[in-house]
Protein backbone atom coordinates (compact mmCIF):
# COMPACT_ATOMS: atom_id res chain seq x y z
CA UNK A 1 0.00 0.00 0.00
CA UNK A 2 1.39 3.37 -1.31
CA UNK A 3 0.24 6.38 1.18
CA UNK A 4 -1.28 8.87 -0.82
CA UNK A 5 -3.22 12.48 -0.58
CA UNK A 6 -6.97 11.89 -1.16
CA UNK A 7 -7.92 15.15 -2.97
CA UNK A 8 -11.56 16.06 -3.53
CA UNK A 9 -13.29 18.86 -5.41
CA UNK A 10 -15.90 19.62 -7.59
CA UNK A 11 -18.87 22.45 -7.48
CA UNK A 12 -20.50 23.54 -4.21
CA UNK A 13 -22.73 20.83 -3.39
CA UNK A 14 -21.23 17.85 -4.99
CA UNK A 15 -20.92 16.56 -2.26
CA UNK A 16 -17.03 16.87 -1.52
CA UNK A 17 -17.56 16.85 2.37
CA UNK A 18 -20.10 14.13 2.16
CA UNK A 19 -17.33 11.58 0.54
CA UNK A 20 -14.56 12.51 2.91
CA UNK A 21 -17.28 11.59 5.71
CA UNK A 22 -17.32 8.50 4.08
CA UNK A 23 -14.17 7.51 3.31
CA UNK A 24 -12.73 8.44 6.99
CA UNK A 25 -15.64 6.85 8.57
CA UNK A 26 -15.28 3.33 6.49
CA UNK A 27 -11.33 3.28 5.34
CA UNK A 28 -7.98 4.00 6.72
CA UNK A 29 -8.66 7.50 5.96
CA UNK A 30 -8.34 11.19 7.84
CA UNK A 31 -9.30 14.44 7.30
CA UNK A 32 -7.34 17.64 6.80
CA UNK A 33 -8.98 20.32 8.25
CA UNK A 34 -7.90 23.61 6.38
CA UNK A 35 -8.60 27.03 6.96
CA UNK A 36 -10.99 30.09 6.06
CA UNK A 37 -12.35 33.42 6.78
CA UNK A 38 -15.53 32.57 5.95
CA UNK A 39 -18.17 32.12 8.62
CA UNK A 40 -19.05 29.09 10.20
CA UNK A 41 -22.35 27.47 8.92
CA UNK A 42 -24.90 26.29 11.82
CA UNK A 43 -23.11 23.39 13.27
CA UNK A 44 -19.49 23.76 12.31
CA UNK A 45 -16.80 23.68 14.60
CA UNK A 46 -13.28 25.30 14.62
CA UNK A 47 -11.10 22.54 14.64
CA UNK A 48 -13.07 20.31 13.00
CA UNK A 49 -14.98 21.37 9.77
CA UNK A 50 -12.20 24.29 9.56
CA UNK A 51 -9.48 26.39 11.26
CA UNK A 52 -11.92 29.38 11.02
CA UNK A 53 -9.70 32.93 10.61
CA UNK A 54 -10.00 36.58 10.95
CA UNK A 55 -8.68 38.01 7.42
CA UNK A 56 -5.24 39.45 9.99
CA UNK A 57 -5.24 35.71 11.47
CA UNK A 58 -5.39 34.06 7.62
CA UNK A 59 -2.44 36.43 6.25
CA UNK A 60 0.17 35.46 9.21
CA UNK A 61 -0.04 31.69 7.68
CA UNK A 62 2.36 30.22 5.78
CA UNK A 63 0.07 27.76 3.26
CA UNK A 64 0.89 25.37 0.76
CA UNK A 65 -1.93 26.98 -1.67
CA UNK A 66 -5.02 29.86 -0.86
CA UNK A 67 -7.68 30.76 -2.93
CA UNK A 68 -10.05 33.54 -2.80
CA UNK A 69 -13.76 31.68 -3.16
CA UNK A 70 -17.33 33.10 -3.28
CA UNK A 71 -15.33 36.19 -1.65
CA UNK A 72 -13.96 34.38 1.29
CA UNK A 73 -10.14 33.29 1.76
CA UNK A 74 -9.03 29.71 2.26
CA UNK A 75 -5.56 28.00 2.48
CA UNK A 76 -3.75 24.90 3.01
CA UNK A 77 -0.74 23.73 4.42
CA UNK A 78 2.24 21.17 4.35
CA UNK A 79 1.62 21.02 7.97
CA UNK A 80 -1.58 19.48 7.94
CA UNK A 81 -0.94 17.14 5.37
CA UNK A 82 2.13 16.01 7.30
CA UNK A 83 -0.30 15.81 10.34
CA UNK A 84 -2.65 13.86 7.94
CA UNK A 85 0.12 11.20 7.31
CA UNK A 86 1.01 10.48 11.08
CA UNK A 87 -2.47 9.62 11.48
CA UNK A 88 -3.66 7.59 8.51
CA UNK A 89 -2.09 6.03 5.05
CA UNK A 90 -4.65 7.96 2.94
CA UNK A 91 -5.46 11.66 4.32
CA UNK A 92 -8.60 13.22 2.28
CA UNK A 93 -8.61 16.92 1.92
CA UNK A 94 -11.73 19.15 -0.14
CA UNK A 95 -10.34 21.37 -2.34
CA UNK A 96 -11.57 23.82 -5.17
CA UNK A 97 -10.25 22.66 -8.65
CA UNK A 98 -7.73 25.64 -8.00
CA UNK A 99 -6.62 24.65 -5.47
CA UNK A 100 -6.55 20.55 -6.80
CA UNK A 101 -4.48 21.66 -9.88
CA UNK A 102 -1.94 23.51 -7.20
CA UNK A 103 -1.82 20.01 -5.09
CA UNK A 104 -1.14 17.69 -8.42
CA UNK A 105 1.47 20.11 -9.31
CA UNK A 106 3.38 20.20 -5.96
CA UNK A 107 2.42 16.97 -5.15
CA UNK A 108 2.69 14.76 -7.51
CA UNK A 109 1.81 11.03 -7.73
CA UNK A 110 1.14 11.34 -4.11
CA UNK A 111 -2.39 12.88 -4.74
CA UNK A 112 -5.49 11.13 -6.02
CA UNK A 113 -7.87 13.43 -7.22
CA UNK A 114 -11.52 12.68 -7.32
CA UNK A 115 -13.89 15.52 -9.44
CA UNK A 116 -17.09 15.16 -8.35
CA UNK A 117 -20.21 15.83 -10.64
CA UNK A 118 -23.56 15.77 -10.71
CA UNK A 119 -25.83 15.46 -14.45
CA UNK A 120 -28.23 18.17 -13.18
CA UNK A 121 -26.68 21.62 -11.53
CA UNK A 122 -29.72 22.99 -11.06
CA UNK A 123 -30.58 20.11 -8.25
CA UNK A 124 -27.30 22.05 -6.63
CA UNK A 125 -28.79 24.73 -4.91
CA UNK A 126 -31.55 22.54 -3.56
CA UNK A 127 -29.34 20.28 -2.08
CA UNK A 128 -27.04 23.19 -0.09
CA UNK A 129 -30.62 24.86 0.68
CA UNK A 130 -31.79 21.67 2.56
CA UNK A 131 -28.11 21.76 4.01
CA UNK A 132 -29.56 24.65 5.76
CA UNK A 133 -27.09 27.12 4.21
CA UNK A 134 -27.11 31.37 4.66
CA UNK A 135 -29.90 32.51 1.52
CA UNK A 136 -27.92 35.46 0.79
CA UNK A 137 -24.52 33.63 1.02
CA UNK A 138 -25.87 31.14 -1.29
CA UNK A 139 -27.00 34.10 -3.47
CA UNK A 140 -23.18 35.44 -3.70
CA UNK A 141 -21.53 32.15 -3.92
CA UNK A 142 -23.79 30.81 -7.10
CA UNK A 143 -23.32 34.11 -8.56
CA UNK A 144 -19.48 33.45 -8.56
CA UNK A 145 -17.27 32.98 -11.21
CA UNK A 146 -15.56 29.77 -8.97
CA UNK A 147 -18.89 28.26 -8.63
CA UNK A 148 -19.21 28.23 -12.70
CA UNK A 149 -15.85 27.28 -13.11
CA UNK A 150 -15.72 24.36 -10.96
CA UNK A 151 -18.90 22.89 -12.60
CA UNK A 152 -16.48 21.09 -15.17
CA UNK A 153 -13.28 19.53 -15.25
CA UNK A 154 -10.43 21.73 -15.65
CA UNK A 155 -8.00 21.24 -18.60
CA UNK A 156 -5.32 20.80 -16.29
CA UNK A 157 -7.10 17.50 -14.37
CA UNK A 158 -8.42 16.27 -17.25
CA UNK A 159 -6.87 12.56 -17.50
CA UNK A 160 -5.17 13.04 -14.26
CA UNK A 161 -8.76 13.43 -11.83
CA UNK A 162 -10.93 10.73 -11.69
CA UNK A 163 -14.28 11.54 -12.51
CA UNK A 164 -17.38 10.67 -10.03
CA UNK A 165 -20.78 11.14 -10.71
CA UNK A 166 -22.82 11.76 -7.63
CA UNK A 167 -26.67 11.79 -8.28
CA UNK A 168 -27.46 8.59 -6.49
CA UNK A 169 -25.33 7.92 -3.06
CA UNK A 170 -26.04 4.13 -3.16
CA UNK A 171 -23.78 4.33 -6.75
CA UNK A 172 -21.36 6.83 -5.31
CA UNK A 173 -20.72 4.57 -2.37
CA UNK A 174 -19.65 1.52 -4.79
CA UNK A 175 -17.46 3.66 -6.69
CA UNK A 176 -15.48 4.63 -3.70
CA UNK A 177 -15.54 0.98 -2.14
CA UNK A 178 -14.01 0.30 -5.54
CA UNK A 179 -11.30 3.14 -5.12
CA UNK A 180 -10.28 2.46 -1.59
CA UNK A 181 -9.62 -1.36 -2.84
CA UNK A 182 -7.68 -0.36 -5.72
CA UNK A 183 -5.87 2.28 -3.10
CA UNK A 184 -5.00 -0.56 -1.00
CA UNK A 185 -3.59 -2.87 -3.49
CA UNK A 186 -1.44 -0.50 -5.05
N1 LIG B 1 -25.85 11.76 -3.85
C1 LIG B 1 -26.50 12.68 -3.13
N2 LIG B 1 -27.83 12.84 -3.32
C2 LIG B 1 -28.52 13.78 -2.60
N3 LIG B 1 -27.96 14.61 -1.69
C3 LIG B 1 -26.63 14.48 -1.48
C4 LIG B 1 -25.84 13.52 -2.18
N4 LIG B 1 -24.56 13.64 -1.76
C5 LIG B 1 -24.56 14.62 -0.83
N5 LIG B 1 -25.80 15.13 -0.65
C6 LIG B 1 -26.23 16.22 0.24
O1 LIG B 1 -25.97 17.44 -0.45
C7 LIG B 1 -25.58 18.46 0.48
C8 LIG B 1 -24.22 19.02 0.07
O2 LIG B 1 -23.23 18.01 0.27
P1 LIG B 1 -21.78 18.39 0.78
O3 LIG B 1 -21.86 19.31 1.93
O4 LIG B 1 -21.05 17.11 0.96
O5 LIG B 1 -21.26 19.16 -0.51
P2 LIG B 1 -19.88 19.91 -0.78
O6 LIG B 1 -19.46 19.59 -2.17
O7 LIG B 1 -18.92 19.61 0.31
O8 LIG B 1 -20.37 21.43 -0.69
P3 LIG B 1 -19.56 22.80 -0.44
O9 LIG B 1 -18.48 22.90 -1.46
O10 LIG B 1 -20.62 23.84 -0.59
O11 LIG B 1 -19.04 22.77 0.97
C9 LIG B 1 -25.56 17.80 1.87
O12 LIG B 1 -26.77 18.11 2.53
C10 LIG B 1 -25.46 16.30 1.54
O13 LIG B 1 -26.07 15.50 2.55
N1 LIG C 1 -8.03 25.66 -2.63
C1 LIG C 1 -8.68 25.43 -1.48
N2 LIG C 1 -10.02 25.26 -1.48
C2 LIG C 1 -10.59 25.00 -0.31
C3 LIG C 1 -9.89 24.91 0.89
N3 LIG C 1 -10.77 24.63 1.89
C4 LIG C 1 -11.98 24.53 1.31
N4 LIG C 1 -11.89 24.75 -0.02
C5 LIG C 1 -12.93 24.81 -1.04
O1 LIG C 1 -13.59 26.06 -0.93
C6 LIG C 1 -14.90 25.95 -1.46
C7 LIG C 1 -15.90 26.52 -0.48
O2 LIG C 1 -15.92 25.74 0.70
P1 LIG C 1 -17.13 25.85 1.75
O3 LIG C 1 -16.79 24.97 2.90
O4 LIG C 1 -17.24 27.30 2.11
O5 LIG C 1 -18.37 25.38 1.02
C8 LIG C 1 -15.16 24.47 -1.71
O6 LIG C 1 -14.95 24.22 -3.09
C9 LIG C 1 -14.06 23.81 -0.92
O7 LIG C 1 -13.68 22.60 -1.51
C10 LIG C 1 -8.48 25.12 0.86
O8 LIG C 1 -7.76 25.08 1.86
N5 LIG C 1 -7.92 25.37 -0.33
Amino acid sequence: MTPKVIVITGATGTGKTTVQNYLASHYPVTRIVTHTTRPPRAGEVDGQDYYFETDASFKQRHFLESVVYAGYHYGSSREGIADGFKRAPFPAIVLDTKGAITYAQELGDQVVILFLTVSQPAELLERVTQRGDDTTMLKQRFASPEYRRDLKMPLALAGRALQLNNDHWAQTQIQLDQLMTRLAAE
